[in-house]
């Protein structure tokens, strides 16, 4: 049994910015970080475009920055959360660059701002087309740095401690050693990101598995709009499922159309803001031109840039399209869109505090209202890096007063029993995810919603029923956990009545439009 005063469950920019402030206010405090992989890996690892915040007070304004951020959320953000996090957006940026973080410049040294769909205007801070992987490093080598912080990596935590609606910490599961312990700790943060796996073609690493919004549920913590799946517009196509690589919205905001294969400039005939339409029209666009054509993929055509100026930007992405044959000077990119992000979650308030007691939440696995019905491109590593600190500053405040609850826990025995037949678990997995792409994508059938809530249930029961009966291992955790999403997925898009921001669904008969 282990007992520290913070655990933070992942270790993306928001569990590592939230330790990192609370190791330098408490020096003489235990802080400990359980991450399931490698301690870089994360979402946060392979963010490209970079963060939304307003820098250029003359060319922009918050009051922009909060009206792009309302209109792409379609009448479902909390206003005074989007005022709250557009404003303390330049001074986590600060910080960030504090910290060792570096963001490309033009030649005057001011920052160089790059665009993406459903800004109104150039705001989005970035480092070449790797920004999250510069601030993982930079945020790491500082948690490294501290003392009091204990980074456990390959340690995945498998469910929360409850008591009489508090949070005492966790159980956490050893991956080198297969030992099962317990982390009692007076808060208990989770930082677990997105979900991307459950749906096989995501942008997303394999650590998506939705752990921390599952095991919240678990505990009785509130979930919320979990029906808002964002699908990125353009991730390059290849037939295999699993992770896509990423061709970033920042390289249609430098320029690049989307075509179909007989090279219509399509975006024209959805939207006045053509391919800088916010993401969900661009990605309905997309699934209805590739219904309507039966094609597999459409293009980006960057032919008409100036390509050494690309490839200042976007080395990453020109060096990928290069590698898999495709040069972009004379070659359209094939592109599709791809599961890309979780705009619902673990409900918190404006210090993400979740409705059980000493349990907070932020990052990609809360549901703060910033969103609503979608995210605006580039304000998720801007909610993560705001509400990690208005967690710390929540419990740094002396006055606070942190209450616990005693309860007698019994460490958990390591079994005996039979290990679980990996097979079956691969083989699940790829009927889960098949499930969830043909009834839980882009656009849903309220019928095929049904059929697949019966089927998650069926899973569900068969899974933990196994559980009981063999040793239970990672694999199995994440697989119980995407199942537990995918029910929350497909309820929570039953529940909704109508066609909202990334949310399309036709109903038995007729298709329901939005205030109708
Ligand atoms: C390809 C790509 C590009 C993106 N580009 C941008 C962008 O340009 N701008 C932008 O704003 N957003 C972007 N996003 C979204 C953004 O990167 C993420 O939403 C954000 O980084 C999430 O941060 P996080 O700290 O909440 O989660 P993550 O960075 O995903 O970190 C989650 C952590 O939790 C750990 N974890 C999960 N489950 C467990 C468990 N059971 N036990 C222990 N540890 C666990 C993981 O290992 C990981 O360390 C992009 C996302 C992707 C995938
Ligand atoms: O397209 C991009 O690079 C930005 C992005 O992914 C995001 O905001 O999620």
């Amino acid at each position: 049994m282990t007992n520290t005063n913070y655990l933070i469950i992942g270790s993306g920019v928001a569990g590592l910015t939230f330790a990192l402030r609370i190791a330098e206010q408490f020096p003489n405090k235990k802080i400990t970080i359980v991450t399931k992989a490698n301690a870089d890996e994360s979402n946060t690892k392979y963010a490209q475009g970079g963060i939304a915040i307003v820098t250029d007070k003359n060319e922009d304004s918050y009051q922009k920055h909060i009206e792009d951020t309302l209109i792409c959320g379609d009448g479902l953000c909390d206003e005074a959360v989007v005022k709250m996090v557009v404003t303390e957006g330049p001074k986590r940026l600060k910080e960030l660059i504090e910290w060792g973080a570096k963001f490309d410049k033009n030649s005057d040294g001011n920052l160089n701002l790059g665009k993406e769909g459903g800004h109104s205007e150039n705001r989005v801070v970035h480092h070449k087309d790797q920004t999250g992987h510069e601030i993982e490093r930079a945020i790491l080598m500082q948690v490294y740095q501290k003392e009091n912080i204990t980074v456990l990596d390959h340690h995945f935590a498998a469910d929360l401690i409850t008591a009489d609606n508090y949070c005492l910490g966790a159980i956490v599961l050893d991956e080198s050693t297969k030992q099962i312990s317990t982390y009692l700790s007076d808060i208990t943060l989770l930082a677990t990101g997105g979900i991307g796996h459950l749906y096989g073609h995501t942008t997303n690493p394999v650590i998506a598995t939705g752990d921390g919004i599952a095991m919240a549920y678990r505990a009785h913590a509130k979930i919320k709009e979990m029906e808002f799946i964002q699908f990125h517009p353009t991730a390059f196509y290849e037939e295999s499922t699993g992770s896509k690589f990423l061709i970033s919205e920042a390289v249609r905001g430098f320029g690049a159309y989307l075509r179909t294969k007989k090279g219509h400039r399509f975006m024209i005939d959805y939207d006045a803001r053509e391919e800088l339409a916010s993401r969900d029209i661009v990605s309905q666009s997309i699934d209805l031109e590739l219904k309507k054509s039966g094609d597999d993929c459409v293009y980006l055509d960057c032919t008409h840039l100036d390509i050494e100026a690309f490839k200042k930007h976007f080395p990453m992405i020109y060096n990928h399209c290069l590698k898999s044959g495709i040069d972009i000077a004379k070659d359209w990119i094939p592109v599709v869109p791809a599961q890309h992000y979780i705009c619902g979650g673990i409900v918190v308030d404006m210090n993400g505090k979740t409705s059980v007691t000493n349990l907070f939440a932020c990052g990609e696995c809360s549901q703060t209202g910033l969103h609503g019905a979608n995210r605006l491109a580039s304000n998720s590593l801007l909610e993560a890096l705001v509400y990690s600190s208005r967690i710390y500053e929540y419990l740094a405040n002396p006055n606070l007063e942190i209450k616990t609850i005693k309860k007698e826990i019994q460490e958990t025995e390591t079994s005996e029993k039979p290990e679980i037949d990996a097979n079956y678990l691969t083989k699940l997995k790829a009927n889960l995810q098949h499930l969830m792409r043909q009834n839980a994508g882009i656009v849903r059938y309220d019928a095929d919603l049904i059929k697949a809530k019966e089927q998650l249930l069926n899973w569900k029961q068969e899974i933990e029923a196994i559980g009981k009966t063999h040793q239970i291992n990672t694999s199995y955790y994440e697989l119980l956990n995407m199942i537990t999403i995918g029910y929350l997925i497909v309820t929570q898009s039953i529940e909704r009545h109508e066609n909202r921001g990334g949310f399309v669904k036709f109903e038995s008969a007729s298709f329901v439009k939005k205030n109708s």
